[in-house]
């Protein structure tokens, strides 16, 4: 962020003589002393947490002094706090404060639009219930604050938020949403289904974290600020647009279409999601205990599927993603909260109950930034993204997949748990000739499904990162599909959970594809389908890649790098 150096003397509100200075990237507010000894430091404040300067109009009250306002969030301990600070210009440095606020907002905004006009859509009964008062006590008082104009929305039922964005005039800079994934995805499904469905997804998306989940929040914001509220106002005020892919999912036969930022989950990752909506109070503790009962009962999922697999090497998708990472992106991190994970494995039994991890339970809202707070961040893509053309059209219609031979099959054999060593010459994978040399991790005939679980980002939950060599806007999703195994087996693969260390197990076979379909072979047993947390009854799924289709914001241009990418050698 380029900053010049610019000072504004100013009369304190403590009457004092004081001086304004905006330098390497701070504003300092400093109280000067008569006596020549060195100015006092009252204030400093990080631009990129700089939210507004505001010279106030000429009042009766002041004559010819003008107030000038300064919001910002401040760094105080844990947590960032929205401050204001008024000062006076005398006459004499009216035209000198003009000017100054101009290089002061330009300097804080560095090129993005200060005093969005936002759409907040409210859900007051997601995670904890607590939206409303979150959103009337820190959310609106912070975008206040930064001039923003904000059309406050509370939904009222179940797609309400779809509803309602399907009818919006796109006259809005983002769209926020203060709940969890849950209305992120009915914002995606309004704005997609709208005929002019393809500009409308331009409209940026930006979480505020009051649901149980928060999935998007800790790919956004990284685990220690997941629930970082403050810090998920700063990313409205001050994201750029990160580009993401969709996912198109046809069911068959009721040729119904949802589209998916998130997650497709069958088998026992569907019925922890689903199966544990009455535990919502819990956060996203909920989560781990439905994993925990769900492997006790073990059920697998009978099911055929065909994947048009991009690449399906571990060592290779883990070289590449980190090649990715250290190449295009830096390995910065966002955070500056506490690790509510630190202790919160700890706890845990493991038939069927859990002890409520400390860190999870019972705190769920703490994480903020560090007094200095992270780094200057390096600007993310802006308008040189390589963005689809903001037409009118709406998405293409959705089809049947019609699978050729290059696609790679797999069909789940009994439920029965399988330890076989694997054949090294025993090889399904697309393209293999006969004795080519199978690769570790491949599937092999027989094996039954325990879940199948494909997502958009890396991390599901704060304690599972599923997916960690995924990086968005590849045209691509990442697959799991875990065979059944003996229990003690998954009880293990939640250690390290957290850091995406099951990805290297045998048990889970990865793959990255640009389209799938699931038969679901069994349907009394496997009934319902969750699609971003949604439940679907199905038959059959059709799923594409919709390449950088929706966008949302992101205070570093991209998902926040898990140490799992930052790791540079290409083993585990
Ligand atoms: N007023 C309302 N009454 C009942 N349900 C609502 C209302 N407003 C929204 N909903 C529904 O609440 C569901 C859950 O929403 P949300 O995603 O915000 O919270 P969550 O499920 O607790 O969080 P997460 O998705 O992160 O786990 C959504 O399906 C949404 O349609």
């Amino acid at each position: 962020m380029a900053s010049r150096h610019q000072d504004l003397p100013v009369i304190l509100h403590n009457e004092k003589r004081g001086l304004l200075t905006v330098e390497d990237g701070r504003l300092d507010v400093l109280q000067l002393s008569r006596d020549g000894r060195p100015p006092k430091q009252l204030m400093t404040c990080h631009l990129r947490n700089f939210l507004s300067a505001h010279l106030a109009a000429p009042s009766a009250k002041f004559g010819e002094t003008r107030r000038l306002d300064l919001h910002c969030l401040r760094a105080k301990g844990n947590e960032l706090s929205l401050t204001k600070l008024h000062v006076l210009v005398e006459p004499i440095n009216l035209t000198e404060a003009e000017e100054w606020v101009q290089t002061v907002m330009d300097a804080a905004y560095d090129g993005l639009k200060p005093g969005k006009r936002v759409l907040l859509l409210v859900n007051p009964v997601g995670g904890k219930g607590k939206a409303k008062s979150i959103v009337h006590n820190t959310v609106v008082p912070i975008l206040q604050a930064a001039g923003c104009n904000v059309d406050l929305r509370e939904t009222k039922h179940r797609l309400h938020a779809e509803e309602i964005v399907r009818m919006i005039d796109l006259v809005y800079d983002v769209i926020a949403t203060a709940s969890g994934d849950g209305v992120v995805y009915e914002v995606i499904n309004g704005l997609a289904a709208r005929p002019d469905g393809r500009k409308a997804l331009q409209t940026p998306i930006a979480p505020i974290p009051t649901g149980s989940a928060n999935s998007l929040c800790i790919n956004l914001f990284g685990i220690k600020d997941t629930f970082n509220v403050p810090f998920a106002c700063l990313n409205l005020i001050k994201g750029r647009p990160l580009p993401i892919d969709l996912c198109s999912v046809l069911f068959a036969p009721s040729m119904t279409r949802r589209f998916s930022f998130l997650s497709t989950a069958l088998g026992l990752m569907s019925e922890l999601d689903i199966g544990t909506e009455h535990l919502r109070w819990m956060g996203d503790t909920r989560f781990l205990v439905g994993f925990l009962k769900g492997i006790t009962t073990m059920k697998h999922l009978p099911c055929r599927i065909k994947m048009k697999v991009v690449e399906d090497d571990k060592v290779e998708m883990a070289k590449r993603a980190r090649e990715r990472v250290r190449d295009h992106v830096g390995a910065r991190h966002v955070g500056g909260g506490k690790d509510p994970l630190a202790d919160g494995l700890r706890g845990l039994s493991v038939n069927g109950h859990t002890a409520p991890p400390a860190g999870l339970a019972n705190d769920v809202t703490t994480p903020l930034p560090t007094t200095s707070g992270p780094e200057p961040l390096e600007p993310g893509p802006t308008e040189e993204v390589d963005r689809p053309a903001q037409n009118d059209e709406p998405l293409p219609a959705a089809q049947l997949l019609q699978p050729d031979t290059t696609w790679v099959t797999i069909e789940s054999g009994s439920g029965t748990a399988h330890l076989k060593k694997r054949s090294s010459t025993q090889s399904i994978q697309k393209g293999a000739a006969n004795g080519e040399t199978r690769k570790a991790g491949a599937w092999v005939d027989g094996e039954g499904v325990l879940y199948f679980y494909a997502g958009m980002m890396p991390w599901i939950a704060r304690d599972l990162m599923q997916w960690p060599v995924y990086t968005s806007g590849d045209g691509v999703i990442d697959i799991v599909v875990q065979s059944v195994v003996p229990r003690l087996m998954m009880v293990n693969a939640i250690t390290g959970a957290e850091k995406g260390e099951a990805y290297w197990l045998d048990c889970q076979h990865y793959y990255k594809a640009s389209a799938f379909i699931v038969e679901n072979l069994a349907k009394a047993n496997n009934p319902v389908a969750s699609i971003d947390g949604e439940a679907f009854e199905w038959d059959s799924l059709h799923v594409e890649v919709l390449p950088r289709t929706a966008n949302l914001l992101s205070m570093e241009g991209h998902y926040v790098v898990s140490d799992f990418l930052k790791k540079h050698d290409t083993k585990k």
